[in-house]
């Protein structure tokens, strides 16, 4: 898989390839040579006081160590440049391809392993790549340069490096076959510790509340302590290199000193040939140990380039590559082009059916219902019964297992969930509101980039969040940025909040309204706070259908009904579904349907269901009754709008 990765990435850069390969030619070339000219210093020239030779040998070899070292760094440059190159390129190509899954498979994977393959496996090839690069013409050419130049300079000294050299390969294999399943337990290792990491920061709260602090400290130890074990025994296998590489380089050292003086005793070589094999052995073995550093690389890159070849080779809805693109176009026939512009459209179910990968049970079956445009559909059901499964079947984000869904003329039979089709006419408010790290604005424009400010206000005056919006003032983020790193701001402070206390933050300039800032995920505002700005982003960008999946959960009976008020005007004409818990969220549906096990068990007008639906009537009673309904009621009526909680 590696191999196949790096056939990929390494293509763009085939030129800096080639002038590095070029470039580290010239370097090994100009670097074998020198042992061999000081040899001649040593014997022609020393030895027979040839002083002129000494100085016309010497500036050569000045001029060539000048050389050399130039063309070593500049194709260190290019070899830095293509490794980083090839990092950025792949990390690319990760996300692309996530960005090409379906909802499932984002599941499936699970978000860290997703995260440490696009990041830290990623680091691993690019590592690799840059070692490889710097050392992969070194270490042969040196090798057999050196081999072939120590020769020369005395045959019968060669079997020393017929024995150092096979004894450093042979470790570097027995190491090798060790670290391979080390490193495979070693990333895996790395994606526990990611997940008990973020699910305890995202479920702090939850934590706290129960205090559990100690149970969660057990289990992060324990992840902890997986990933210290491992390391602690690559580690120790890496340790064991460096000594074993020094012993080999110094008894190969003293060997050559050893019976190399016998040699010179004897007058078979003189002392300038017995110091330049010195010197070519030591080439040699640092050569083979720079191969053994680059081999080490190996095991870990080849595990991370099989995690991320996974990801590269998963089958997705459309070519990764297509994704922006699709999610660009506009829908390409005409008619059903200009369909998604209508007020509203007609949304029919046939024997809807779905099954989550893996279960036998259905947990949608045989749904057949119309939504009218002009009308509100509401579903209600006990939890379980598959209502937010049924809005995502609907809105694309999973496919159904049977049956068919028409949005007026356009069947979904025919449509990628990740185009603009399904986008372009369906508003979603979905159960758990998410807002992202910007301002109010830059959220609410995430449904429209082109919308005007007055627009943005409208939404939010519809979703009962202009007040909280005109009254929000947050720390400037270019002023955060700047008290932080003290570089001017480039308006990416929010990240360096955090690191502010609250008395600081009030001491800095402020932003107001729109442009007040957000943190990520929306958890600097209450959640019927983040409810209502969901609600208002969803609103931003008028299309014919609109699903609201439990999206009243968080407001008081007050807001609700003043933003069911409001948004009966805007809705107007527009299909809407609408799922929520509360009857009285639903209570003036134009039809409501009855789930029970992902079946529709009624169906009708509130009236109607009282009186026809055992289930329905169930649940009605199990929110304290019609006398309850009555009440809530009369508390929306008798509510001013300022008496909204915000
Ligand atoms: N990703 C998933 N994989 C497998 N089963 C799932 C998945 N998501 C939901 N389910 C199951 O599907 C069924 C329907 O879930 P769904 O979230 O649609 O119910 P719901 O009616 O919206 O519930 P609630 O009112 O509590 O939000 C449940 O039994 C649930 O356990």
């Amino acid at each position: 898989m590696l191999l196949k990765i790096l056939k990929t990435q390494l293509k763009p850069y085939g030129k800096f390839i080639l002038l590095l390969v070029l470039l580290q030619l010239a370097s090994i070339f100009l670097q074998l040579l020198l042992p061999a000219l000081n040899a001649r210093i040593i014997d022609d020239g020393i030895a027979k006081g040839d002083i002129e030779l000494i100085w016309r040998l010497g500036g050569g070899m000045l001029l060539m160590a000048l050389v050399q070292a130039d063309a070593a760094i500049v194709a260190i440059y290019f070899g830095a440049k293509t490794a980083m190159g090839v990092g950025r390129d792949l990390r690319s190509r990760v996300y692309t391809t996530v960005s090409a899954f379906s909802n499932q498979q984002i599941k499936n994977f699970g978000a860290p392993t997703l995260i440490t393959r696009g990041t830290n496996d990623v680091q691993q090839i690019q590592m690799t790549v840059l070692m490889f690069l710097n050392f992969m013409v070194m270490v042969p050419l040196m090798a057999i340069g050196g081999i072939v130049m120590a020769i020369q300079q005395d045959i019968g000294l060669s079997w020393l490096v017929w024995v150092s050299v096979p004894v450093l390969l042979i470790l570097v294999s027995i190491m090798m076959t060790r670290l391979i399943p080390k490193f495979t337990v070693m990333q895996k290792n790395l994606d526990g510790i990611n997940q008990v990491l973020r699910e305890q920061l995202v479920g702090i709260r939850v934590v706290r509340a129960f205090a559990r602090e100690a149970h969660e400290e057990e289990r992060f130890a324990e992840a902890n302590h997986k990933i210290t074990d491992i390391s602690v025994s690559i580690g120790r296998i890496f340790i064991l290199l460096g000594p074993v590489i020094t012993l080999i380089l110094h008894v190969a050292t003293a060997a050559v000193l050893y019976f190399g003086a016998f040699r010179v005793d004897a007058g078979i070589i003189e002392v300038g040939s017995l110091t330049a094999f010195l010197q070519y052995l030591l080439q040699i073995l640092t050569a083979v140990m720079m191969g053994t550093f680059m081999m080490m690389m190996l095991p870990r890159a080849l595990v991370s380039a099989d995690r991320i070849g996974e990801l590269l080779n998963a089958p997705t809805q459309v070519a990764p590559e297509a994704v922006a693109a699709l999610a660009t176009q506009k829908s390409s026939a005409d008619d059903v082009a200009q369909e998604a512009q209508a007020k509203g459209l007609d949304l029919v179910c046939e024997n809807l059916s779905f099954n989550y990968p893996g279960a036998d049970v259905p947990v949608l079956e045989n749904l057949t219902f119309t939504a009218p445009a002009g009308k509100t559909t509401a579903i209600i059901g006990g939890t379980g019964s598959g209502k937010t499964t049924l809005l995502d079947v609907l809105a694309g984000l999973a496919e159904p297992s049977a049956g068919s869904i028409r949005y007026g003329a356009l069947d979904r039979a025919g449509v990628n969930p990740l185009g603009t089709e399904l986008v372009e006419r369906i508003n979603v408010v979905p159960q758990k509101p998410y807002l992202f790290s910007g301002t109010i604005a830059s959220n609410l424009r995430f449904a429209d980039p082109d919308a005007d400010e007055d627009r943005l206000w409208d939404v939010l005056r519809i979703a009962q969040a202009e007040e909280f919006a005109r009254n929000r003032s947050t720390a400037d983020p270019d002023a955060i940025e700047v008290q932080v790193t003290g570089a001017a701001g480039h308006g990416g402070g929010e990240a360096f909040a955090a690191e502010l206390s609250a008395a600081e933050a009030n001491q800095l300039p402020q932003v107001h309204g729109l442009e007040s800032t957000i943190a990520q995920g929306g958890t600097d505002v209450s959640g019927g706070q983040r409810q209502r700005l969901c609600i208002a982003r969803a609103l931003v960008k008028r299309k014919p259908i609109y699903f609201f999946d439990d999206a009243f959960s968080a407001l008081d009976v007050a807001t609700e009904a003043r933003l069911r008020a409001a948004l009966t005007d805007e809705l107007d004409g527009a299909t809407v579904l609408l799922v929520a818990q509360r009857v009285a969220s639903i209570r003036d549906a134009d039809q409501i349907l009855v789930l029970e096990a992902g079946k529709i068990v009624a169906r009708g007008t509130h009236d109607e269901l009282l009186d026809g639906s055992p289930t329905y009537r169930e649940i009605v009673e199990s929110q304290g009754g019609q006398e309850a309904l009555a009440l809530c009621e009369t508390t929306s009526n008798d509510q001013t709008p300022e008496g909204g909680a915000q």
